[in-house]
């Protein structure tokens, strides 16, 4: 593969379908008594949602899932695209506490990230036939436009971005489609912090060698903002970017004229019911959460390539348990759903929640 091709990567693609997320929610739809909201929560397992790499031991399952995905483009004459996170650098998610990752900086944290991308890479070179969709590192970027006051996100500084740029030019080479994260409108999308994000992620994406299969950013990752809000949820308030379009469409042109012509993928979800968050930053199991607008490439926007499903509804963001090592104050909020477990584990009641809540309903 040496060219991508023209515009939006989607287009013509059958989306593969996670057994991962497929068990989860059999399981958790096998533990809800209520007829009607059972059929409703087995009705999720037929959504796609993004198979996410948050530990090196699970490489050797891209190619399981390639294979699968081979297979079924085989049996069926369509072609098959897999969606995956890619989430393990090293001091992961330096401003929290509940998703910090297997390597660290100064325990051989950057040979071991590039070891991880070489084992993506290797499984990916296995099936030239299946296309990937990949988000790059979640929390990565856009912590460095907004707490480089934080020791551990500055002393993490050149570790992102020699990490993000590893990734982007290894799976660039194997053909790839990306989108970097991007925070989301009520983050990176604060008019201050606009420009500041708009020129770190061109700079990296020039630096990288504007990588070709680099096609743009991911927002609202494992958040809740709505796509287009009816009304402004009041905690937005002071900033005119109150939601995700919004901040797509205030960031694209600045992105475009530093040299990174990006197009957008964005998180909807766990968007389906707005005004829930106290304030805008509560990003940790937000209680009344609903799934929100179903994958679609009907987006509205010649910006944005496709809604999608990012974070799978129903995995944990992080622990309630203060005495917990991971655990974050922000997971201990009013406005966070508890008892929770760590971040990435099963959710059960959060889970029902998002199936009672969905918007549209399921
Ligand atoms: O009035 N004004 O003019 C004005 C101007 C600027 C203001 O400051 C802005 O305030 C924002 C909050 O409103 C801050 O945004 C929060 O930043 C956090 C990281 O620091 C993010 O947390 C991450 O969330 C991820 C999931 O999304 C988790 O996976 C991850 O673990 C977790 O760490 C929150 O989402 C995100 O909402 C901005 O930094 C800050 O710059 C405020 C007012
Ligand atoms: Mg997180």
């Amino acid at each position: 593969t040496t060219a991508p091709d023209a515009g939006n990567p989607f287009n013509g693609y059958t989306i593969y379908l996670s057994p991962y997320y497929a068990d989860e929610v059999v399981a958790a739809a096998a533990a809800i008594s209520d007829a009607t909201q059972k059929a409703k929560a087995l009705r999720v397992k037929d959504i796609p949602t993004f198979i996410w790499f948050d530990v090196i031991a699970k490489t050797p399952q891209l190619g399981v899932y390639l294979a699968d995905a081979d297979a079924k483009a085989k049996a069926s004459g369509e072609k098959y695209l897999v969606q995956i996170v890619v989430y393990d650098l090293p001091d992961r998610d330096c401003a929290a506490a509940a998703s910090n990752g297997e390597f660290s900086i100064i325990n051989n944290g950057m040979n071991n990230y590039r070891r991880y991308i070489d084992q993506l890479v290797a499984e990916i070179k296995k099936y030239p036939d299946v296309r990937i969709v990949a988000v790059i590192e979640p929390d990565s970027l856009a912590n460095l436009v907004t707490n480089l006051n934080v020791a551990k996100c500055s002393g993490a500084q050149d570790a992102y971005k020699q990490g993000t740029t590893y990734a982007i030019q290894q799976l660039n080479a194997v053909g790839v489609y990306m989108y970097l994260d991007a925070g989301h409108a009520g983050w990176l999308g604060w008019p201050a912090n606009l420009n500041p994000a708009a020129k770190l992620f061109s700079d990296l994406y020039k630096a990288a060698g504007s990588p070709q299969f680099v096609r743009g950013l991911a927002t609202n990752v494992a958040n809740y903002n709505a796509l287009n809000a009816a009304s402004p949820d009041p905690v937005t308030q002071g900033n005119p970017n109150y939601d995700e379009m919004h901040y797509i469409n205030q960031l694209a042109p600045q992105l475009t004229s530093g040299g990174f012509p990006a197009h957008f993928i964005v998180d909807q979800g766990r968007s389906g019911v707005q005004g829930l968050r106290q304030a805008w930053g509560d990003w940790c199991n937000v209680y009344g959460a609903g799934f929100g607008m179903h994958p679609t490439l009907n987006t509205g926007s010649s910006l944005i390539d496709a809604i999608v499903w990012i974070k799978p509804g129903g995995e944990c963001d992080g622990t309630s348990n203060t005495s917990a090592a991971r655990y974050d104050s922000h997971c201990g909020i009013a406005s966070a759903h508890k008892p929770a477990p760590e971040a990435g584990t099963w959710f059960q009641a959060y889970f029902e929640n998002l199936v009672k809540n969905a918007n549209p309903p399921l």
